[in-house]
């Protein structure tokens, strides 16, 4: 792939598939709905156009809720949560099985539970790059606050026993050696023994400053794919990113990625060529102090999307 007389040895095939995903249900603060049609008006579908992408028609999913939900044991609206994410999980194996990047703007990071599966639906080999302040990693058990949105990767792992019937149908695809965190900051005591017991990959933001970004992904990588051939899916939650760059977001925790180590994480994954699929979750404008910071946030989840499609690799 040649742009403007540079080579790029990523991204072999240019084609992605958004897929709009304005849903909130796995957590409790409105607004985070209104996340992807954000990112749209920023003009991301022309900023992926002149990186040489082709863009498929937007895909906007709608979620319609259930006439009823009541809890299940802690969960909050586990119906909604449930049959959202496997809409999410379909489209984005269609988009897969079409020859698509699938890049789904959210809405809250439940939605995490349909992008990875169907990403590994198509991708049996795949790994998991999750980006985030938190490990969400929370059991139906464990969860504190019963907002799915701290769940999707105990449900992805299969360790959320029973598995609650909303989410029979997700798959345990996620094996421990294939995930890795960076960001972390602001873990569950319930969290941080899961991530012991399965010796997952989880740097924090110690490691960050320890080592520095760019020896903290290497690390990741060789952690989950030592022989660099597994595809890649990046979660990427904007909370991740220190709120002074990303403010307008449900859960924000101070001490955070800065915008640069964020979009450097996104250039790494993009220059290994198995980037197959990314998430870009829980904008919430209406959360932003005032409109400067809802914009900032909005423009640093268009930045980073922008690493990771190829903008800054010469
Ligand atoms: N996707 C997120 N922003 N997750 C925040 C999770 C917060 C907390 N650990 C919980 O389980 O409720
Ligand atoms: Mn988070
Ligand atoms: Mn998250």
């Amino acid at each position: 792939m040649t742009v403007q007389g540079i080579t790029y040895k990523f991204h072999k095939n240019r084609n992605v598939q958004i897929i709009s995903c304005p849903f909130s249900g796995g957590q409790a603060r409105g607004g985070v709905e209104l996340g992807p049609d954000h990112v749209l008006e920023h003009g991301l579908e022309k900023q992926l156009e002149s990186l040489d992408w082709t863009i498929a028609p937007t895909k906007s999913l709608s979620f319609p809720e259930p006439a009823s939900d009541p809890d299940e044991g802690k969960l909050k609206r586990p119906n909604f949560v449930g049959s959202s994410t496997k809409n999410v999980a379909d489209t984005v194996a269609a988009a897969l099985k079409a020859g698509t990047f699938p890049l789904t703007i959210g809405g809250d990071h439940s939605l995490a539970i349909g992008t990875v599966s169907g990403v590994f639906s198509q991708h049996a080999d795949a790994c998991l790059l999750w980006i985030d302040a938190h490990a969400d990693i929370n059991t139906p058990q464990s969860t504190p606050s019963g907002n799915i949105h701290g769940c999707p990767v105990s449900f992805l792992m299969g360790l959320a026993e029973p598995c609650p019937p909303q989410f029979a149908w997700v798959k345990p695809y996620l094996k421990s050696n294939k995930l890795a965190y960076i960001g972390l900051r602001d873990v569950d005591p319930g969290e941080r023994e899961i991530l012991r017991k399965h010796n997952i990959a989880a740097f924090s933001m110690h490691h960050v400053d320890k080592y520095g970004i760019g020896k903290v992904v290497e690390l990741a990588l060789e952690r989950v794919n030592p022989d660099g051939k597994s595809p890649i899916h990046l979660s990427l939650d904007i909370d991740a990113l220190d709120p002074e760059h990303a403010p307008a977001t449900g859960t924000p925790v101070r001490g955070g990625l800065s915008l640069r180590e964020a979009c450097y994480i996104c250039e790494a994954l993009a220059e290994t060529g198995n980037l197959v699929a990314m998430d870009i979750m829980e904008c919430n404008p209406a959360l932003g102090a005032d409109a400067q910071s809802v914009n900032a946030t909005i423009a640093a989840a268009c930045s980073v999307v922008r690493c990771a499609m190829g903008e800054t690799l010469l």
